[in-house]
């Protein structure tokens, strides 16, 4: 077998390794997955990004690809708006895709996207459904929040405090009766009409610089706060700026893809990390 393909890239400093693994063939543990991702022992990134037929995994999909993706810690989620972003920017680079619209599929279902000729991409998202409100705790400090499905798990709290000033370094409480699967928690400040600041801490990774689908989360539930379902903003993040629309019918997201390098894994590696224990 010959070394295993990989790449490195990031949508608003939210960074991925992506696997090129057009037959389904590569045994992608949460071992080596967690191994990947880690800063320290491996290539370092918030999560994993799959590249594989829908086809090899006999998936339903009005695309050929499917983006299949990893959190940092091995565990699977529905969906990365930040993540089908730089997966469609990987495709068009690679020859797979055409520049302009095609549909990536995920966990969440089909994902339409344009690669647009200036490198950023917009996704649409399908629905921002509100789904009720809850609790967080944030070093003691109770918040109050909207739910918000995006084909994954929300929770949006929106803060008169500066977001700069919450300490997310540790996993926030939260309603594990609202939320049994866990959930990704958004902080936000208003800055005025259609521009939004957030913080966001990730089911699965932790505090990130970026996630795009917890700014469709931001922007649906501001809007709902705001006594509307439609709208759009600019969400300003430690990582950069995307850009949201909403509407009843689906949700879409607009920001920056890139890929920052190429190379392969070393064989011994990929085993060991796959080994019981991991490495
Ligand atoms: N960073 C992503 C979201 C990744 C999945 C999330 N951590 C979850 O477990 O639902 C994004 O850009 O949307």
């Amino acid at each position: 077998m010959g070394g295993i393909e990989f790449l490195k890239g990031h949508g608003t400093q939210n960074d991925f390794v992506l696997l090129p693994d057009p037959s389904a063939r590569l045994d992608l543990t949460p071992e080596r997955v967690a191994a990947l991702c880690d800063r320290r022992r491996g290539l370092g990134a918030d999560g994993v990004l799959r590249v594989v037929r829908a086809s090899a995994l006999g998936l339903e999909s009005a695309g050929e690809w499917f983006m299949d993706y990893r959190n940092a810690d091995g565990s699977i989620a529905e969906m990365c708006g930040n993540g089908v972003r730089v997966f469609a920017r990987h495709l068009v680079d690679a020859g797979l895709a055409e520049q302009g619209e095609f549909t990536v599929g995920s966990r969440a279902g089909d994902r339409p996207v344009v690669v647009h000729p200036d490198r950023s991409v917009t996704v649409h998202m399908g629905p921002a459904t509100i789904t009720g409100t809850s609790v967080t705790m944030v070093a003691g400090r109770p918040f109050s929040g909207v739910a918000v499905d995006v084909g994954n798990p929300h929770l949006v709290t929106a803060l008169d405090d500066d977001v700069a000033g919450l300490d997310l370094r540790e996993q926030p409480e939260y309603d594990h009766d609202v939320f049994p699967s866990g959930v990704n928690l958004e902080f936000v400040n208003v800055l005025g009409e259609g521009a939004l600041r957030m913080r966001v801490h990730e089911r699965g990774v932790g505090e990130t610089r970026a996630c795009g689908t917890g700014t469709v989360a931001a922007v649906a539930a501001t809007l709902h706060l705001a006594g509307t379902d439609a709208g759009e903003a600019s969400v300003d993040l430690p990582g950069g700026r995307v850009l949201v629309t909403v509407e009843r019918g689906g949700a879409t997201l607009t920001g920056p893809a890139e890929i920052v390098a190429r190379g392969e894994l070393d064989e011994a590696w990929w085993a060991a990390a796959g080994a019981p224990g991991g490495l």
